[in-house]
């Protein structure tokens, strides 16, 4: 069956991409991605400056995820503006995710990527590992002024990543001062910040940053994501498209994601443990089980959860 997709008016061979973050800090990395399955090249969230990140041990995988704060470690954003051309060899979508500390920098690099050859450009709004700053999606009103700011100039599709909210008021809050600007996307959503996961032989949290607190990803926060995605599908309208992440680890759980009513899917906790072979594997997957089911299309499936 077809599994191309159209993002923000942007097409998109396969469902399946990477998310920010994990293996997409440098360019080899991201020329890994060009040559893999994966149906676009995403970037590490970058910043004004390039940045060491958080002190070791800040990742840890878990049974069923992991738990890290990398502090956005990356190469500064002037490193992927002058990476991107050589990216377009790969004849699929660049999208560069960009995570200023201030709205300022949010604005001097959307303004730089507006004019590069990128295609979709993701901003950051839940970044939960900066020592000192909050995640800017659960400040309502610094969310309001930072679209205000990022949305006033270019035509690239500009999207947002999303932390995960856990309240109707929330969800609803967030969707009414989306759709006051030209938002393209949303990606939904990024880590649970600020969790601990305690060893109890050590007695010692298992990353050091932050006394131990981290986002939390993999499969443990699939419900949560399954729980945004489908609750921004119904409160947004069908132009701004849904970026579907968290806890894809297979065929099927991209499929629930597709239910949801997710657009595409990003893949990360999956791709960091198993490398760019998990592309390939869980697009096969989704396709047998879209065989299975005789679904034709991905769009005959796209939010078609049957309510009980
Ligand atoms: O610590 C990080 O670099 C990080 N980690 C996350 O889980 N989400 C993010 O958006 C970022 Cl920017």
């Amino acid at each position: 069956p077809n599994l191309s997709s159209t993002v923000a008016e942007v097409n998109f061979a396969s469902y399946i991409l990477n998310a920010s973050g994990p293996r997409c800090t440098t360019e080899a990395e991201l020329h890994n991605l060009g040559q893999s399955e994966s149906a676009a090249i995403m970037t590490k969230s970058c910043t004004l400056l390039a940045r060491e990140g958080n002190p070791e041990p800040r990742y840890k995988a878990l049974p069923q995820g992991s738990i890290q704060s990398m502090g956005l470690p990356n190469l500064g954003y002037k490193a992927y503006l002058d990476m991107l051309p050589r990216l377009t060899q790969y004849n699929k979508p660049l999208i560069v995710s960009i995570s200023g500390l201030s709205i300022n920098d949010n604005v001097e690099m959307v303004s730089a990527f507006q004019k590069s050859a990128a295609d979709l450009l993701e901003v950051n709004f839940s970044c939960p590992n900066v020592p000192g700053k909050p995640q800017l999606g659960y400040d309502f009103e610094q969310t309001d002024k930072a679209l205000a700011a990022i949305t006033k100039f270019g035509d690239k599709p500009l999207g947002i990543k999303l932390p995960a909210y856990f309240d109707f008021n929330h969800f609803e809050t967030v969707a009414n001062i989306l759709k006051k600007y030209p938002v393209k996307f949303i990606s939904s959503i990024n880590s649970i910040g600020n969790t601990l996961v305690i060893d109890p032989e050590t007695e010692s949290p298992v990353i050091k940053p932050k006394a131990g607190f981290g986002g939390l990803c993999g499969s443990y926060i699939k419900p949560i994501g399954l729980a945004n995605v489908n609750a921004f599908r119904q409160l947004l309208p069908k132009e701004i498209s849904i970026f579907g992440v968290g806890g894809i680890y297979s065929g099927s759980d991209a499929f629930e994601y597709l239910l949801a009513g997710a657009d595409a899917v990003q893949v990360a906790t999956c791709y960091q443990e198993q490398g760019t072979e998990c592309f390939s594997r869980i697009s096969n997957e989704l396709s047998q089980i879209l065989s299975r089911k005789n679904y034709q299309d991905i769009n005959d499936a796209k939010g078609a959860l049957k309510l009980l």
